[in-house]
């Protein structure tokens, strides 16, 4: 397909990749912010015993029924139940045993008359109140029941799920394998960070934004050597990595110039190249294609083009890969606080700053080779084709990213 709508693109690539099936088994201190890779089910009760909530004394509240301000009842104390250290004593009548929070409930003990609530004396407790049938009392199981589903597949695990695992004696936890994804920088122009500029050079910048950006999104990426525009080479650079990948992005050689290679390169390792050119700008020349079931997903090498590119076609493509939702742009409505003088006869994306409902946008350039100007930014106005400018107050459409 040639020359296509962004909507287009996303359901043709969308459609190409499928959600990571295969687990593994990791440590869950290391699991934070992974997928689950199974519904998990509650293997045991918690609390796993009825406890007391409160430092006191457990009794049995039949015995405290006579109990008032007149009539104080005594007790006496036969034993102590500690957090971890139970009591392997059974309460008798008029009967108690010294107990702390978080400590067993004896045996035949239904109720916790708290420390500040009786008087204790040698080895007798006396109250002056009447306690309910568990009053004071923790249930076994009062906040998770043995085998109830406790978290779906496809979570994304966060630090309350970690406690709740934890809880549960998870020393491990299945999650899915998270997705390989590979950076492929091409350009004869591009130099290493380490060596001294040359005239006609420039350093990479795609390589480490995607990247960054990836882990940012809380991926993993593997940055493949870059490569000079030379199709023979790029192409085997990507027949030798793509069976160890789940997604290949590519910046660089997608336009039409004479050293634009990609599309020789798709010629020779044989992918199956499902678009090229969007009706969008920047990024129009991004290019995607399928390799051994694998997608190539090649931008712009301009950097606010690649970016932008990667944001409205990688993400949801790595959010599908990864079953990863939060990975997710979300799109709403605003209010632009300035002009924006400029035709757009494509649909246009600009990167802005969004607050609150409102729109600001950075002074300075706005070109798909110009970078800095997107530092303080954290979104982009969709701008409609034909669209002949923006004025101040303006309702229009942001991608949050
Ligand atoms: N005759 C035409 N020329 C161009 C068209 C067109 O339709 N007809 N499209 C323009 C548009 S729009 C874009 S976007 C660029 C896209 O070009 P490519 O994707 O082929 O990318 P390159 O030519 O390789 O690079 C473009 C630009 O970006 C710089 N670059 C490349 N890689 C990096 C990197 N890793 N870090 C920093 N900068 C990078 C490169 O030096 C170029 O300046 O084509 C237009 N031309
Ligand atoms: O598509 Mo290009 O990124 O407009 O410069």
């Amino acid at each position: 397909m040639y020359n296509i709508e962004l909507e287009q693109a996303l359901e043709v690539a969308l459609k190409s990749v499928r959600a990571i099936e295969d687990t593994e088994k990791i440590p869950l201190e290391d699991s934070l912010g992974r997928i689950l890779g199974e519904d998990f089910y509650a293997p045991m009760d918690n609390p796993p015993f009825n406890r007391s909530p409160l430092d006191g004394f457990a009794i049995r509240s039949k015995d405290t029924t006579m109990a008032s301000e007149d009539n104080p009842i005594a007790f006496k104390v036969i034993d102590k139940a500690y957090a971890g250290i139970p009591s392997n004593k059974t309460l008798g009548s008029f009967q108690a045993i010294r107990i702390m929070t978080g400590g067993k409930m004896p045996l035949e003990a239904d109720c916790v008359i708290r420390l500040e609530d009786c008087i204790e004396n040698g080895n007798n407790m006396v109250l002056k109140k009447s306690l309910q049938p568990f009053e004071n009392y923790c249930y076994k199981g009062e906040d998770i029941k043995s085998d109830t589903l406790l978290i779906e597949k496809g979570t994304k695990l966060s630090a309350i799920h970690l406690g709740v695992l934890g809880s549960m004696g998870q020393s491990s936890v299945k999650v899915i394998k998270r997705p390989k994804i590979g950076i492929l920088v091409t350009g004869d122009e591009i130099i290493e960070y380490s060596s001294p500029l040359i005239d006609g050079k420039i350093y990479d910048t795609n390589g480490i934004l995607l990247g960054s950006r990836l882990k940012e999104l809380g991926f993993d990426y593997i940055k493949i050597d870059t490569e000079k525009d030379d199709p023979q080479s790029v192409a085997e650079s990507i027949l030798k990595n793509i069976d160890n990948l789940d997604i290949l992005i590519t910046t660089g050689g997608v336009s039409v110039g004479d050293k634009d290679i990609f599309h020789e390169v798709v010629k020779i390792i044989n992918a199956n190249q499902l678009f090229w050119k969007l009706k969008l700008k920047p990024g129009t020349p991004a290019m995607y294609s399928i390799l051994r079931d694998k997608p190539i997903l090649s931008l712009s090498g301009n950097p606010f083009a690649s970016l932008v590119t990667f944001e409205l076609i990688a993400r949801p493509l790595l959010e599908k890969i990864s079953r990863d939702s939060s990975v997710k742009t979300i799109r709403t409505k605003a209010k632009i606080m300035e002009d924006f003088n400029k035709t757009s006869k494509n649909r246009r994306f600009i990167r802005c700053i969004y607050e609150d409902g409102k729109v600001k946008l950075p002074k300075g350039g706005h070109s798909s080779g110009m970078l800095l100007t997107m530092k303080d930014c954290n979104a982009f106005v969709d701008i409609e084709a034909g669209n002949t400018g923006l004025r101040k107050f303006d309702e229009v459409e942001v991608v949050i990213l």
